[in-house]
């Protein structure tokens, strides 16, 4: 399942002056989009909008064509810090994220467990944050964003924190689960590489405030050395 996602003349600002300028974008429902830029160019600020965790300035964003005015059961968040609740087990978070849907605690629990399983930590379900590794940790925080079988996935710099192996074991397992899902997927990133290992297509963000300068599908199978070139220009050029 999964909903388009539409930034229609999109600005956003934080009391004062923009951060992002008008824009207008499309994602497609269960299309996988990397958006790629500098620090400070508003990548964030563009999925949190999304998340419905910050307000626009001037336009609007909907999801499935519904106009976002708050955080949702349907747009799952998954941050670069985990935010796990240390007290908790993972299966704990977990729960603890479905309460919003009014489950009953047994379903809860099932959901969870299923969706532990889902990112290969099963065996771990019953143990706290501070007893799991930062990669384990991360499957934790993509399990309780799967959990509500969300239709949209938006992800800030999520292995941003991992050593490479990880990051690499966890981009396989992000793709895996988006194949089998076919959720529509946002992904801040500042790699490149890891941009186009992943997605589908590549928005580039730049300037401030900021706005797009590049917009390209990445086509499937081998990576393409003129595609990266043309993006790396457009991350290097102000
Ligand atoms: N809550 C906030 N209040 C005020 N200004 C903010 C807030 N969040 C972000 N900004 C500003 O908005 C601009 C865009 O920030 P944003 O975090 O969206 O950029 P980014 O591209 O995601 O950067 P990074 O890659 O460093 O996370 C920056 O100038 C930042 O200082």
């Amino acid at each position: 399942m999964s909903l388009e996602v539409r930034l229609e003349g999109l600005s956003v600002g934080y009391g004062a002056a923009p951060v992002l300028r008008p824009t207008d974008l499309v994602f497609p429902a269960g299309s996988f989009t990397a958006l790629l830029g500098p620090s400070g160019c508003g990548k964030s600020t563009v999925l949190n909008t999304v998340a419905g965790f910050v307000r626009p300035a001037t336009g609007r964003v909907t999801a499935g064509g519904t106009e976002v005015t708050g955080p949702g059961p349907d747009r799952g968040v998954v941050f670069q810090h985990y935010a796990l609740f240390p007290w908790r087990t993972a299966r704990g978070n977990v729960e603890f994220a479905l309460k919003r849907l009014g489950l009953p605690r047994a379903r809860r629990r099932e959901l969870a467990l299923a969706a532990l399983a889902e990112v290969g930590l099963a065996d771990g379900a019953e143990k706290y944050p501070a007893q799991l590794s930062g990669g384990m940790q991360q499957r934790v925080a993509l399990a309780r964003a799967l959990a509500a079988r969300p239709e949209v996935l938006l992800m800030d710099e999520p292995f941003g924190a991992l050593d490479a192996l990880t990051r690499t074991r966890m981009q396989a397992l992000l793709r895996e689960l988006w194949e089998r899902s076919g959720t529509t997927v946002l992904f801040v990133t500042h790699d490149i590489d890891e941009a186009l290992a992943l997605a589908g297509r590549v928005v580039v963000l730049g300037g401030s405030p900021g706005r797009v300068l590049a917009d390209h599908p990445v086509p499937a199978g081998p990576p393409d050395p003129a595609l990266r070139e043309s993006v790396a220009a457009r991350l290097t050029t102000p």
